[in-house]
Formats: structure tokens, sequence, C-alpha cells
């Protein structure tokens, strides 16, 4: 068997006993729904056409009878409904944490390439359609199969000419729900782009309405989205003209077959071939064997959306993440925080141009270098291959003499701390984005991490103190509050070796001061690098490492390299001197 059908049936293994309770119920409910138009055949021709004296107590026996197959087909009807949804979800559910879980693993290349809306639809939209193919799909065939071949059996015994001239309609009746189903379905599928397409407009203009009225473009906004709008809506329009033809045209076949049978039934009963107790038989039985037809519409778009959302779902989880724990990956242990760049080259994937070439760099155990160079020449390139957040294409990263590559990601991302230059925090309380840097730690432990980063101060002024949300992103907060969480929650997680990229967008002098004494609070005792947009935050440091086009080429004090007068000057003096 293929290995995606493998995969795809995986997901009921759970749920066995669960699956087989559901279709049973779907089994026997549409076995029930089938003896109705029997029954009524049987009081109409056996009872009503016989001894008339004993007919009520029959009759009442027969309506006793149909009233205990309703309620058996409906605790059916119940169990399908119920457990089957039920199955249906739980089964997305396990679907859904596997591909987050997976999602966790992914390398930055990869979501380097992705688009969030889309890679969020995958957890959602396509999940939810499979969990309805998963449910609806076996129940569906089991329904219709039941229904349409029964009453083609039983119709067939009462009368094989009449159900013959009946079927003669089935086939031009396939025919022309096969056409209008492509049609229905194409429309359909439009229909769900044209809603992506507002979804993802609606996500992008939300995301920076700031953006937007600060430029006072939201009238350029609204006509961009009335133009999507219109899309849909001229879709929509579409879809309901096919779906409007399928209808009408399947309804006009039922009132031909219904006409077919009462023509042909009259002629028969008058030629004595057939009584009228069988021709209500067949016009009870007419709908059994059109609905399948008429469903097929639903059942093959149920089928090839859930089969797409799973084939998504699939691509997703056998995209391997690039970079992972090697066989023989092993945990750091004590570690001193050394780290060498050695002959190191790299360049994104994809993308040509080499962004380092054969750099070599060493920093001892407790360092604070600063990282300078002009934007762009590849400083928070060079800081994120500490963290294996990208391979390096040629030489080698070593933290306390290992290769970062023997080392288990885990333990070696625990062991590196991140004040990134755009500060990531959650929509949450000041606490919860404290305790990210250690999800287990006391409320004493974040409020000496806050203090520690210059932070207790404003935290206890907010409107709720620690417990204040911050809102999407932290918006609620100044740059330089967002700077000093980021860092009280990396003194939390108290890592050996630190990298600290400055934001670019400059704060206020005040802040900027109490940034810096939170940052060289944070420093003592680790092996720090500064990646330094603004020299004037690195003028003390110890050793300033120049990066250019050519490597590494200056290296030294702030006095040492302005006598020097090369980048590092030049880079000063555009800041410094007007
Ligand atoms: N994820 C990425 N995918 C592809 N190219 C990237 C990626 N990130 C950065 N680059 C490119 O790599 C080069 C180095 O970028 P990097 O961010 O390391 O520079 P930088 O020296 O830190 O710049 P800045 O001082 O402006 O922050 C740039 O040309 C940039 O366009």
């Amino acid at each position: 068997m293929n290995n995606r059908i493998k995969k795809f049936l995986s997901y009921y293994k759970p749920y066995l006993r669960l699956f087989y309770t559901v279709m049973a119920c779907a089994l026997v409910g549409s076995g029930i729904a089938l003896l109705y138009p029997l029954l009524t055949r049987y009081i109409t021709k056996d009872i009503l056409e016989n001894d008339l004296s004993s007919a009520l107590s029959q009759i009442y026996i027969v309506c006793g009878i149909m009233l205990v197959l309703v309620v058996i087909q409906n605790l059916c009807q119940f169990v399908v409904d119920y457990h089957g949804h039920k199955m249906g979800a739980m089964m997305e559910s396990d679907m859904r944490r596997e591909l987050f879980e997976h999602y966790q693993k992914l390398s930055f290349n990869f979501y380097d390439t992705q688009k969030t809306g889309q890679l969020m639809s995958r957890v959602t939209n396509d999940l939810l359609l499979l969990s309805e193919l998963y449910h609806h799909g076996p129940e569906d065939y089991i329904k219709y199969f039941i229904k349409f071949v029964g009453a083609f059996i039983i119709l067939f015994f009462i009368n094989a000419k009449l159900t013959l001239a009946i079927f003669c309609f089935l086939p031009l009746m396939a025919v022309f729900a096969l056409y209008f189903n492509k049609k229905v379905n194409i429309a359909l599928r439009r229909n769900k782009d044209r809603i992506a397409d507002i979804n993802a407009q609606v996500e992008d203009n939300l995301s920076g309405i700031r953006v937007v009225q600060s430029f006072g473009n939201e009238d350029y906004e609204a006509n961009k989205f009335h133009y999507e709008n219109n899309r849909f809506l001229e879709s929509r329009k579409n879809g309901y003209k096919s779906e409007a033809y399928f209808s009408t045209g399947m309804d006009i076949f039922v009132q031909l077959i219904t006409i077919t049978v009462i023509v042909f039934g009259g002629i028969n009963i008058v030629h004595a071939s057939l009584d009228l107790a069988d021709l209500i038989t067949f016009l009870l039985y007419i709908a059994y064997l059109i609905e399948p037809i008429q469903k097929l519409t639903h059942v093959t778009m149920q089928f090839q959306d859930g089969i797409t959302g799973f084939d998504r779902f699939m691509e997703m989880l056998e995209i391997e993440p690039s970079i992972k724990d090697s066989s023989n990956a092993m945990e750091l242990k004590n570690v001193q925080g050394d780290v060498q760049f050695q002959n190191v080259s790299f360049n994104y994937n994809g993308n040509n141009r080499s962004v380092l070439n054969n750099i070599s760099l060493e920093i001892n155990s407790g360092d604070y270098i600063a990282l300078v160079g002009p934007s762009g020449i590849g400083k928070t390139t060079l800081c994120s291959l500490i963290p294996r957040f990208y391979d390096v294409n040629a030489g080698e990263v070593l933290i306390d003499g290992i290769n970062v590559k023997d080392i288990s990601l885990h333990s070696l991302r625990r062991n590196v701390g991140i004040v990134q230059q755009d500060v990531y925090l959650f929509a949450g309380t000041v606490l919860e984005n404290i305790r990210y840097g250690k999800p287990d730690a006391t409320k004493e432990e974040i409020i000496a991490a806050a203090k520690n980063a210059n932070a207790h101060d404003f935290i206890i002024a907010l409107p709720n103190g620690y417990e204040t949300d911050i809102g999407q992103r932290g918006v609620k907060l100044s740059g330089g509050q967002k700077q000093r969480l980021s860092i009280a929650r990396v003194f939390l997680k108290n890592p050996p070796i630190l990298i600290f990229d400055e934001a670019t967008s400059a704060l206020d002098n005040e802040s900027e001061k109490i940034v810096k004494e939170s940052l060289e609070a944070l420093a003592k005792n680790r092996t720090t690098i500064v990646i330094a947009h603004r020299l004037s935050t690195i003028r003390n440091a110890k050793r300033i490492i120049v990066l250019t086009d050519d490597g590494i080429t200056e290296e030294g004090t702030h006095e040492e390299l302005l006598a020097l007068d090369r980048t590092y000057a030049h880079l000063y003096n555009m800041q410094f001197v007007i």
C-alpha cells in the first residue's frame, strides 16, 4: 500500500472501536430507512387489501414496529452525528498537534521562505476539511451504497420492467450531475481562493494598521480591499449560478422519473401487472435511488478537499529540519564559554552571494567583544551560526573546543542567550514574558531578573504590575521597556554565552543609558558579543572586531582603531562628526 494511504489510515488507529461503532450505526440506520416503504407497502397491500376485520390490530402492530425502528434509527443517527464528529475532531486534533510540534523543529531557512498565513491555514482550515472526510467519507459511502443497492433490489423484485425504466434515466442523470458537479466544484474552489486572498489582505492590513493610519492611507487600503471583495462577490455569484443549474436539472430529472413511474405504473395497473400499493412503494423508493446522485457534488467535493488537505499536511510533515541533532550529539557540561570560528564561510539558501568568507575569530571565556561593520555585512549572520540557526557551508564553529554540530541543539541553545535587535515579546503578561527564559522560574526569581535588567521599577508602575497585559507583540510598551524585558528573560535563562544584537532604532539617551546598564550587568561573567550599531555604546569595549567585505580587517580598542583610520574610523566619523 502506498505510504501516504497507510499514513492516512493510521490516524484511525487509536479510534478503531469508535470507528467501527459509528460505521455499524450508519449501516443499521440506512438498513432501517429502507424498511419504511416496505412496511407501508405491507399495510396497503397485505393488510388493507385482505380481511379488514383484523386490519386495525395489524396496523397497530406494524406501527408499533415502525416506532421501535424509529427509536433505533435515531439512536444510530445520534451515535453517527455525535461520536462520528467527535472521532473526526479527535483525529484532527492529533494531526494538528503533530504538525505544530513539527513546525517547532523546522529550521530558520525553512521559515525564511514561507508565508505565515499559509502555514497557519494548514493547522486550521486544511485539517478541518480533513476531519470532515475522516468522519463523513466512510459514513456517506456506506449510507448511499446501502440505500441505492437496497432500493434497486427491492424494486427489481416488485417490478423489474418499471425498475429498468427508471434506470434508463440514471446514466443521463449521472452524466449531467458529473458535468455540473465539476462546474460547482471549480466555483467552490475559486470561492476558497478568493476568501484566502481576502483573509491575507485583512491580516496584512490589520497587522500594519498603525502604518496605514500614520500615512493617512485608509482610502487607498479600502479601494484595494473593494477590489478583492468584488472578486469574491463575482465568484460567489458564478458559484450560485452553477449550483442553481445543477439543482434545477436534478429536480427536472426527479420529476421526470416520478412522472414515468406514475404513467408506466398506471399503465401496468390497467394491465393488472402492478397494483396501487406497488406504485406507492415505487414512488417512495425513488428518493433512495436519486439521493446518492444528488449528493455527488457534496461527496466528491468533500473527498477532494480532504485529500488536498491531507496532501498539504503530508508535504509539510515530510520536510525534514535541515538542522538537527547528529546521531552522536552530546550535552554541554560545565560550559566555560570559549567561542571559536575557524575558516567559516556561509551563504543563505538559494543565494549565490557569499555572506561570510573564511572568517576566523577566537573569543575567550568571559570576554566582552563588540562586532561592528557596515550594514548588511553579516554581523547578525555570524552570530546566528553559534546557536546553529544556520549551519556553516565551510569551516567550524566551536564552543569550548567542541564543534557546535556535535552538541545537541537543546543543550547548545540552552547555553546561548540572545537579545535580538527586533525584540519579540508574546501576547500575555509581563510575568509570562520574563518567565519565558525559564518556564519553571518562581515569582521571586522573575522579580530578581527584572531588577537585574533595570525593569522592575517600570513594571511595578504599570497598571497591574507584573500581571499587566502587554498587548500583541508588546505594543503597550516603549522600545526601551521591551529591550529590558528581553534582557530580563535572558537573565533568567542565565546562559554562559550572550549575544546582544543592538537595536538599530535609536532609544533616547535616558533609555539607552538604562538598557546599557542592564546589558553590562547581564554581560558580567559571560562571554558576550555585542553587535553594535551605535558606536557610542562600545567605546569602552576592550576588543572591537570590524567585519568588512574582506572579512575581519581590524581589531583593537576604540582608540587603536581610530588611530588606524580605516573602516572603523570611517563608520565612527559618519556617526559622530558632522
Ligand atoms: N534570512 C536571510 N535570508 C537570505 N539572506 C539574508 C537573510 N538574513 C540576512 N540576509 C542577507 O545577508 C546579508 C547579511 O545580513 P546580516 O543581517 O547578517 O547583516 P548585518 O551586518 O547584521 O546588518 P545590520 O547591521 O544592518 O543589522 C545581507 O545582505 C542580508 O540581505
